[in-house]
């Protein structure tokens, strides 16, 4: 035997109701018994309710009641066919004739008892059962209307009446005795007393019905049909890639129920769970999905965790002071007191050095509790035994559910890191000693970051989320959230990686969006919905966002861009950059850096730093925590100069082919800083640190490859006019060089704590002979690759290689 119960939705609508006939089919085609339990159609308690309200207050009550009857005959007509309509529209008239003779005594009496209130009420189910059986009988099931208030005893506790299970076991035995081949079609949430009178089972009343019936009968199955796919490991709402769970135990419904997942009420099923009846929670709108199956143990095939849930908004009250030491019988009195002004209370927790008991009470009832503290320790109070407890507002209660987290080791450790990485303060923690539930308060600011964080560090299989705020959009800017709009879906399938694209600005303008700007039309979306960039409005904006794994990307040349770093890594943000300026500030700018990264726990990838998207950092960092020590670095880290001394054969002028380097993006946003050695030097810079050297920039030594005139030309345009100018001095270089069968190569170096940069004209035996294009090549001499270097070799610039670079790194901070 089943019971098939159906929410207000599954009964609302035409379609919804010939689902319900469908899935009752199937039941019979199986052979399956079934009986059905179904609520009034959506909206018509609430409706009733109303009318019984405005009837007691001398309002007309007509119209609406003459809509409910509407519905309920436009359903008849619709669903049966007519040779069927006058029987059922007869029934359903009788009803609606009591009804309207019931609202009329209301208004006369002027008033309303909570018994008239329920009486009212009773007529949805009834109308909805009514009208439900007769469709059923229509298609060929042997329906049966079961009034619940012949079956289900309750005591006179109207709104929420308590029931005799013993009695409703027999009635409803009988009942099903006395139809052996029926399928009864019960009106749920409604009951009667022991005089006779409707009485109503308070929330969640249908599903209580169900489980009751189940009982009796000792049903095999519960199916709880309602509008959602089942127990979900999150608040959509909230966290949007929550997802249906296909088990849980008693206790983690109970649990995530008592949190706030309202698809069944737990305590009304409690007649199904103490005898182990199987609940299973299915998606009307979505019959073929297989929904959550509730039963006695949590199923080990699944993830550890169930759930996420949240309370909102809580108060936390904190009572301590030297009184509370080692007293017995503190505790006892203060949750005594607390029961007794009827505060319930949410979370406790207590440190072991019993100074200070922190609880989590609901806002309405903070007073309260503090006022009844206050006058049960009135004695330690005054003589300063106690302080007078703090009630602090703005908190909500994060809590992770799920039976077999106990087995877990290190689930925890996982929990706390992810918020801790996220920059989610944590004002108290509970853990109930059946580790069923581990919650946290927060502060509630932080809530919704909090559990998108969790979820996405505690359930395994789905996707993590980065969200990630793109500084500049030039070269390569534009090139790299190309790249990521072509791999997003490799990065899903393979990384279980998603970008969310939660800001884009450039030096013209800028936009947020918590829901992300698209990979493919950012442009668009930029000029659409943008407003004038404003770096500190763009930070502003993105912390007030609070998202969770929250990367900014710095594809600027931007020395303000730079400046913010510090900021960011203080709000919970990794950085991701390709811009040098930060890192070749002064050295203890950049040793406080690292620090700051530390203290906060966050990430700062700059690997384009040097070499482009050539793993030269990487390289070098892994030499260094292998142990090894760096003797000398030799490298030739211009990608521009490498590619002009590659390219300038005698058929361009020196100047052509800057321009042509400009043109294939390889170099700096001011063409005057490659040329000038001082984007080499940054480099040369940043690796001197990496190494550990503490430099500044001006001990790097630079000997400069253009003419005085060159170098003091005031804008770019002037800078070209001049290398034109001197092109007899470039080719004479050129000419010097082959002459003797070299190559002009710039070569920087770092040996006994010297950087330096210098031209050489290089013999074919020169390991940095071989060059072409814009490659770069670093050498690293080390104890260990001592007499062969090791040698890092390819293209040093370029957006394509540089913004895969980038791209690289943003993967890093996700694999965290
Ligand atoms: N070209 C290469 O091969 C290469 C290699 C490694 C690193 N880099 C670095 O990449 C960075 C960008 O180079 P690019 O060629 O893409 O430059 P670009 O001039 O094409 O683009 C710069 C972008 O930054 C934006 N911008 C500048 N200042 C800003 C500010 N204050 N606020 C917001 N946005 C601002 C601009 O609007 C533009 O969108 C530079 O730091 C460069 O050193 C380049
Ligand atoms: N402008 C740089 C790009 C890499 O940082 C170069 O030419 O090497
Ligand atoms: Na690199």
């Amino acid at each position: 035997m089943k019971i098939l119960k159906f929410g207000g939705t599954s009964v609302g609508s035409a379609q919804s109701i010939s689902t319900l006939v469908q899935l009752v089919k199937e039941q019979q085609q199986q052979d399956e018994a079934v009986a059905v339990v179904c609520s009034a159609m959506s909206g018509v308690t609430n409706t009733l309710l109303q009318l019984v309200t405005e009837a007691s207050e001398g309002k007309a009550y007509v119209t609406g009641l003459k809509t409910i009857e509407d519905r309920h005959f436009g359903l008849v007509r619709t669903l049966l066919e007519v040779k069927h309509q006058n029987v059922a529209l007869l029934g359903l008239r009788l009803y609606f004739n009591e009804l309207e003779e019931l609202l009329a005594g209301v208004r006369a009496l002027g008033e309303a008892s909570p018994r008239t209130s329920d009486r009212v009420v009773a007529y949805g189910e009834l109308c909805s059962n009514y009208t439900i059986a007769h469709v059923l009988r229509q298609h060929g099931v042997n329906a049966v209307f079961a009034d619940a208030r012949q079956l289900i005893r309750t005591d006179s506790h109207h709104g929420k009446a308590a029931v005799d299970e013993a009695l409703t076991n027999q009635l409803v035995k009988d009942f099903f005795s006395r139809h052996a081949d029926a399928v009864p079609v019960f009106t749920g949430f409604i009951a009667s007393d022991q005089h006779g009178n409707t009485t109503t089972l308070g929330r969640g009343g249908s599903d209580y019905t169900a489980a009751l019936v189940g009982a009796a009968v000792g049903a095999d199955q519960v199916q709880i049909w309602t509008d959602v796919d089942g127990f979900m490991t999150a608040d959509p709402r909230l966290v949007k890639r929550a997802f249906p769970l296909k088990q849980l135990s008693y206790n983690e419904a109970i649990e995530l129920s008592y949190f706030g997942a309202k698809v069944v009420h737990p305590p009304t099923m409690l007649p199904a769970i103490a005898r182990g009846i199987p609940i299973i929670v299915k998606n009307t709108f979505n019959p073929s999905f297989s929904g959550t199956a509730i039963g006695p143990k949590s199923s080990v095939n699944c993830s550890l965790v169930k759930g996420i849930t949240s309370i909102p908004a809580i108060s936390m009250l904190t009572v301590q002071g030297g009184g509370m030491v080692g007293y017995k019988g503190f505790s006892g009195r203060l949750f005594s007191a607390l029961a007794q002004a009827g505060v319930n209370v949410i979370l406790i927790t207590q440190a072991s050095s019993e100074h200070s008991i922190t609880l989590a009470v609901s806002p309405a009832e903070a007073q309260a509790a503090s006022t009844a503290i206050e006058a049960e320790f009135r004695y330690e109070l005054l003589s300063g035994r106690l302080s007078k407890p703090s009630v602090e507002e703005g908190y909500s209660v994060m809590a992770v559910v799920g039976e077999n987290m106990k087995q877990a080791i290190g689930l925890s450790g996982k929990l706390f890191s992810a918020l801790g990485r996220s920059g989610v303060n944590i004002s108290a923690i509970a853990q109930g000693s059946s580790e069923l539930n581990i919650s946290v308060v927060v502060s509630s600011e932080d809530l919704s970051k909090a559990l998108n964080s969790v979820h996405d560090a505690l359930f395994l299989s789905p996707v993590k989320t980065l969200n990630v705020f793109c500084c500049g959009t030039g070269n390569i800017g534009a090139t790299l959230l190309r790249q990521l709009a072509q791999h997003q879906e490799h990065l899903q399938t393979s990384r279980h990686l998603r970008i969310n694209l939660a800001g884009v600005c450039n030096s013209r303008q800028m936009l947020c969006n918590r829901d992300g700007i698209s990979l493919k039309n950012w442009q668009n979306e930029l000029v659409e919905h943008g407003e004038p960039a404003s770096l500190e409005r763009f930070m502003e904006q993105a912390a007030l966002l609070n998202l969770p794994n929250a990367v900014f990307l710095d594809n600027t040349g931007s020395t303000d861009v730079a400046g913010v770093y510090r900021e960011l890594f203080g709000q919970s943000f990794s950085v991701v950059t390709c811009n040098k300026i930060r890192n070749c500030g002064t050295f203890s700018d950049y040793h406080k850096d690292k620090q700051v990264v530390r203290k906060y726990g966050v990430d700062y990838y700059y690997e384009t730093n040097v070499g482009a998207g050539l793993p030269v950092i990487k390289t070098l960092h892994d030499l260094l925590i292998s142990g090894d020590q760096v003797l000398k670095i030799e490298a030739i880290l211009s990608g521009t100069i490498s590619y002009l001394f590659n390219e300038y054969r005698g058929d361009k002028t020196f100047a052509a082919v800057v321009r042509e380097a400009q043109q294939s993006g390889f170099t700096e946003p001011d063409p005057r800083d490659d040329l000038s050695g001082l984007d080499f030097a940054r480099k040369m810079l940043i690796l001197a640190r990496e190494t550990g050297l503490p430099v500044e920039l001006q001990d790097v030594q630079i000997q400069p490859i253009l003419p005085e005139s060159c170098t003091a030309a005031p804008t770019v345009e002037a800078f070209y006019q001049e290398l034109e100018k001197s092109e007899p001095y470039f080719a004479s270089l050129k000419e010097e060089a082959a002459a003797s069968g070299k190559v002009l190569r710039y070569i920087g170096s770092l040996e006994g704590g010297k950087v330096k940069i210098e031209l050489v004209m290089a013999s074919p035996e020169h390991p940095f002979f071989g060059l072409s294009g814009s490659d770069n090549i670093i050498s690293f001499t080390t104890d260990r690759y001592r007499l062969n270097p090791m040698v890092v070799k390819g293209p040093g610039a370029g957006a394509e290689v540089t913004a895969a670079g980038v791209l690289a790194d943003l993967v890093r901070v996700a694999a965290y």
